[in-house]
């Protein structure tokens, strides 16, 4: 089997507009099973107009992207969790009055069949599928060591702690591929490590492939196996870390930038 047969996601020749602006410009990479791909790039490259794109925020003008050997542009915003992505934000986006279970449990949402109807008359499919998303959400905290604050109002978290309960309630969804957006924004030297290791135990326990766009060069570097470069919306370096780091291309994008 040739690598590209592994690629649970293509990107193809994916270009974004905005009025005059060229955004992506014919983008194109492959994400294979069960590994971690990082997508760096200066200000402005186009990171998170393509992340947008994978999240189906954005429709691009052209090109496709393949998800699990299917059309992903072909599915709304609303599918996506179900076709097998999760995804965490930036700017953490969780209910902080809600406990750090019940945050983990609307995550499973997704995957629940149950309608309006048997709900308003709590049939016992409902509650056979409660007891289910309750396990589903237990086995997940003990996992990633979210027992002890289960029943705490996310609102009094640390916020490296927030981004642990954040990745849980993705990771409830069962997703096959997990899309990190700059994970690693707000998190002091300490929490970056630990993060570190989070995603790298995420992916060995879950056997999820990761996504992460991110602006914290030594974090990248360090977590993945696969590292995209990009500059002014187009792919400059595909490769291993430490040869994509070397990349005299890449070295010349980032001159002068701030690398963290
Ligand atoms: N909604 C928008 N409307 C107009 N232009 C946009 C929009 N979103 C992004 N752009 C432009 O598209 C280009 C790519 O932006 P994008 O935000 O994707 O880059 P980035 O790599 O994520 O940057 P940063 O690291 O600063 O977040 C930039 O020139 C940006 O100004």
């Amino acid at each position: 089997m040739s690598s590209t047969s592994h690629a649970l996601l293509r990107v193809s020749d994916l270009s974004v507009r905005f009025g005059g602006i060229v955004a992506l410009d014919g983008i194109s990479f492959d994400v294979r099973r069960g590994e971690i791909c990082g997508v760096i790039g200066p200000n402005g490259a186009g990171k998170t107009t393509l992340f947008n794109c994978l999240s189906r925020l954005y429709t691009p003008a052209a090109g496709t992207i393949t998800f699990d050997g299917a059309d992903l542009l072909a599915k709304p915003q609303h599918a996506i969790a179900a076709a097998g992505i999760g995804r965490t934000f930036q700017n953490v986006a969780l209910f902080p009055a809600m406990t750090v279970r019940e945050n983990v449990m609307v995550g499973r949402h997704c995957r629940t069949g149950t309608g309006y109807l048997a709900n308003a008359f709590r049939l016992s499919a409902v509650r056979r599928e409660e007891a289910e998303v309750r396990q589903c959400t237990d086995r997940l905290l003990t996992l990633l060591n979210l027992d002890d604050m289960a029943e705490t109002p996310v609102k009094y978290l640390s916020f490296g702690t927030r981004k642990r309960v954040e990745m849980a309630r993705a990771l409830v969804a069962e997703p096959k591929l997990l899309l990190l957006d700059e994970p690693a924004a707000g998190l002091n030297h300490e929490e970056v490590d630990a993060l570190r290791q989070l995603i790298v135990d995420v992916r060995d326990l879950f056997q999820v492939t990761v996504l992460l766009v991110e602006h914290h060069l030594n974090l990248v570097m360090r977590v993945s196996d696969q590292v995209v470069a990009m500059n002014f919306g187009r792919k400059i370096a595909d490769g291993p870390p430490a040869q994509v780091q070397a990349d005299p291309e890449v070295v010349r994008a980032y001159l002068g930038t701030e690398t963290a």
